[in-house]
């Protein structure tokens, strides 16, 4: 198990130089296999990376993007995170990606979860895993102290799960289960708030620091 922090010397050099190793890992992996699969986060921090990824030339028609969690909302709402990947990442030469969209339009979450975690676990092993974290410790839809964070950590849950009990809108979200058998693992933070935040959770329990269930082999990426 390795963990390896990167500290970049600014956001611009962060951005470019992830992109840049999330599209060669992903472009290694088609080297020897038919597909691949990119789980990717939403939230306020990644748009500049999927610019700059959105343009790599890779072989978009054999990956598959999914995000590693969505807001229960419509594809349009600002809240959206399929939104931020189809304004940010699914153009340009990323348009020719297939997207397994999390948010169905079912009534809830709840209902779309069987058959979203049947799709996910066709994609199973994740070729390429980018999480983020909030000042929390939450990564995906995994809460600190929340009871569905106990279920979703749990290694026999199912590969997506609804989550319900957070204080914002219904979600959907892909489990540890999912998540953490990753073939290159990455984690997205910046700022003095998260870094001290990535900190703590390294003591703290998965309950408590979700972010905590995915620090083996992983790579950090940080810039102030
Ligand atoms: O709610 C969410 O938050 C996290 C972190 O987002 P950020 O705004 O602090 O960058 C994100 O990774 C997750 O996908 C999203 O649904």
């Amino acid at each position: 198990m390795t963990l390896e922090f990167i500290e970049y010397p600014d956001r611009e050099m962060l951005f470019l130089s992830l992109a840049d190793r999330v599209a060669g890992q992903l472009s290694q992996h088609l080297r020897v296999n038919d597909r691949a699969s990119l789980c990717v986060p939403g939230g306020t921090t990644p748009a500049p990376l999927y610019d700059y990824l959105s343009g790599a030339e890779i072989d978009w028609p054999r990956i598959t993007v999914l995000l590693n969690d969505e807001r229960w909302v419509d594809g349009e709402h600002m809240r959206s995170n399929g939104r931020l990947l189809r304004r940010h990442l699914l153009h340009d030469k990323a348009e020719a990606a297939q997207y397994l969209d999390l948010y169905t339009g079912d009534a809830s979450p709840e209902d779309a979860a069987p058959a979203l975690s049947e799709a996910v676990a066709a994609h199973l092993p994740l070729t390429v895993l980018l999480l983020g974290m909030g000042t929390d410790m939450h990564t995906a839809s995994l809460f600190p102290d929340a009871s569905e964070t106990v279920l979703a950590l749990a290694p026999d849950a199912p590969a997506v799960m609804a989550v319900t009990s957070n204080r914002d809108e219904p979600r959907i979200t892909l489990t540890a289960s999912a998540l953490k058998g990753a073939i290159n693992t990455h984690l997205l933070i910046t700022g003095a708030d998260k870094r001290e935040a990535f900190e703590r959770a390294q003591s703290l329990d998965p309950t408590e620091a979700p972010i905590r269930a995915f620090l083996g082999d992983i790579t950090v990426h940080w810039a102030e």
